[in-house]
């Protein structure tokens, strides 16, 4: 679903994918920042967690057994195994948004994404791409979080997770940090002005006077 619909009183949902190390996560955060009223979906993985991240706020860390018997239970409304790990988004945590008409942004791979157009919920999906491949590794050693085991099957994904690019509405190459961030804005700033969102808000002012 394209951005052409997914604009209304019911919130926006942001769907951001990328190559692992492109810069997904340091760009989403930035844009939390300038957009206070952006809630982010903390995602379920099985991945252990990383020097200095914490559980509930970067992710929930569950084993594997657990992420298994939460996708039996329905609990996820995508869900994928990424890099040899298992990832996903709450059903519950995406409905209590769309109830609130809460804008809601996921940071998810493109299998995850995909599953989402294919349910048909309106979304604005962004596609944040590394200027190269060899800018990839090194920002992803550069980070050092990962082996270079991790790191090899990382890079070794990019390539057909950058094959998915055309299916976003938006694309971002994190060349420059700070100009990829204004780009990364521009477009919730511009989702804002859509007609049908406005007009809700306005209307609803417009009444009360
Ligand atoms: N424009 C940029 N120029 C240089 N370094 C950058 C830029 N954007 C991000 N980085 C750095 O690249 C590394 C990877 O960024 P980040 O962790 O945000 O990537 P990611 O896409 O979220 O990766 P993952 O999916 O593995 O979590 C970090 O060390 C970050 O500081
Ligand atoms: N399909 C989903 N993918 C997700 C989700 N949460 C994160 N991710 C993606 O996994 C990879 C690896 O993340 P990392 O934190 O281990 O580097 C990255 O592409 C994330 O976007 C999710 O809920 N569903």
């Amino acid at each position: 679903m394209s951005s052409e619909n997914a604009s209304c009183a019911a919130g926006t949902l942001y769907v951001v994918s990328a190559p692992s190390g492109a810069g997904k996560t340091t760009l989403c955060r930035g844009l939390l920042q300038q957009f206070p009223d952006l809630s982010l979906s903390v995602s379920y993985t099985s991945r252990p967690s990383r020097p200095g991240e914490r559980d509930g706020h970067d992710y929930h860390f569950v084993s594997a057994a657990c992420f298994e018997r939460m996708i039996d239970e329905g609990a996820f409304v995508e869900w994928a195994r990424v890099h040899d790990n298992y990832y996903g988004t709450s059903l519950a945590v995406l409905r209590q948004a769309s109830a609130a008409g809460q804008d809601l942004l996921l940071e998810i791979d493109v299998q995850g994404a995909e599953q989402l157009r294919l349910a048909g919920l309106p979304l604005v999906s962004i596609f944040i791409a590394p200027p190269s491949l060899a800018e990839l590794r090194r920002r992803l050693e550069g980070r050092a979080s990962d082996s270079a085991t991790v790191v090899a099957l990382r890079l070794e994904n990019a390539r057909t997770e950058m094959a998915a690019a055309e299916r976003y509405d938006y694309l971002i190459v994190n060349d420059t940090l700070a100009q990829a961030q204004l780009q990364l804005q521009a477009i919730v700033l511009a989702q804002r002005c859509r007609s049908p969102r406005v007009l809700a808000q306005w209307r609803k002012r417009w009444l009360q006077e």
